[in-house]
């Protein structure tokens, strides 16, 4: 059975659409990562599976319970959620320990007592029991809110942004912890983020977010490597669009010569647009033999600690480009650059 399923869920503030028919689905122990720019609708969806607000059309369903529809609502403390939010939002007058038990209602003391124990050496802050939270790191403070949303063993985790006001040098070691943590306990969670690089690396599937709408979900490679539209395209990674007409199953005519897709796709004689990303870009010493079109101009390089990164105008569009093993470039140099064979991502116009 699936953990949470919406299903044609819309929202609107003040008459302003901000969800859109949306349908989603998290099984089992999953974790979806609800990722898109700022102002698409995911802290809204996220408050609507919350029940903070009440979304009147569409259903929204928990364990198979449906918790919302246009004559259902199930308020927040009746739904078997945890949340844990961006600003860790602990009480600051109770310590760690009593922190992780407020919300441990209809239990013994000693239940309690066991369960704050099992928590805190989940977490790994088993010395801190007695600490305020402002004598602890921001890390510290979200292993606490994730010890307090798990401590009443929710089935579902709703996840805002929670690692965003984290110290970026140690945001990643966070989040590997924080999903270590909830796998281990065996609950399924919805994150919401707008870093596809925390997407990626906490959530087992995306589901890209556009305009209120779930534009596509999938794995991280999936939507990398197949992404159904522009707009995911360009969410997942930097990339330059060019003309292109389908020359085969497997070949397209641009004007940088034919491309090569390793997968076959079905389209016939269309013309679109090809998505390609850099890593798909070689730039190679100037050919003069090759043709006019395949030169371009370094504009500007810069070092990133293990190899250069070139900037080069392609085709009006800027594109920053790693180097080749064995091959340096300097600024205004004339430069050829090839297409390698990939899994091509065309758009048909
Ligand atoms: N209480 C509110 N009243 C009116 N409009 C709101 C309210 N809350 C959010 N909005 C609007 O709804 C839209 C979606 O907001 P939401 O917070 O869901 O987006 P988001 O994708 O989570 O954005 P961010 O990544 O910036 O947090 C935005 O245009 C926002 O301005």
């Amino acid at each position: 059975m699936s953990s949470l399923v919406l299903e044609n869920l819309s929202y609107q503030y003040n008459g302003t659409s901000v969800i859109e028919h949306l349908d989603l689905t998290v099984a089992q122990d999953e974790i979806v990562c609800l990722l898109g720019a700022s102002g698409c609708g995911k802290t809204t969806t996220l408050k609507a599976i919350a029940g903070l607000i009440e979304a009147k059309q569409g259903k929204v369903f928990i364990d198979g319970k449906l918790v919302s529809d246009e004559h259902t609502f199930l308020a927040p403390e009746y739904r078997n959620i945890g949340m844990m939010f961006q600003d860790y939002a602990l009480f600051p007058h109770l310590t760690v320990a009593d922190n992780i038990a407020f919300g441990l209602t209809n239990m013994t003391k000693a239940d309690k007592l066991k369960r704050v124990a099992e928590m805190l050496e989940l977490v790994h802050l088993i010395n801190c029991a007695e600490r305020f939270p402002h004598q602890l790191s921001g890390g510290q403070q979200q292993r606490v809110a994730i010890a307090r949303a798990l401590a009443y063993k929710p089935s579902l985790l709703l996840l805002d942004e929670p690692f965003s006001n984290i110290d970026t040098q140690v945001r990643f070691e966070l989040i590997a912890d924080i999903r270590r943590i909830i796998k281990t306990q065996q609950v399924s969670a919805v994150f919401v983020t707008h870093s596809k690089e925390e997407a990626f690396a906490f959530a087992d599937t995306l589901a890209v977010m556009h305009c209120g709408k779930i534009a596509q979900q999938g794995t991280s490679e999936q939507l990398f490597s197949a992404p159904s539209s522009k707009v995911v395209a360009e969410f997942l990674g930097q990339g330059i669009y060019l003309d292109a007409e389908v020359l085969t199953a497997t070949e397209y005519h641009t004007a940088f010569g034919c491309v090569e897709s390793l997968v076959t796709h079905r389209h016939v004689k269309q013309v679109g647009k090809l998505y390609v990303r850099p890593h798909h870009l070689e730039l190679i010493p100037f050919q003069s033999q090759g043709c006019s079109a395949n030169t371009v101009t370094i504009l500007n390089s810069r070092f990133v600690g293990s190899h250069f990164v070139y900037k080069v105008m392609v085709d009006g569009q800027e594109i920053e480009v790693a180097a080749q093993l064995g091959h340096s470039f300097l600024a205004n140099e004339q430069v050829t650059i090839k297409i390698t064979p990939h899994t091509v991502n065309f758009f048909a116009d």
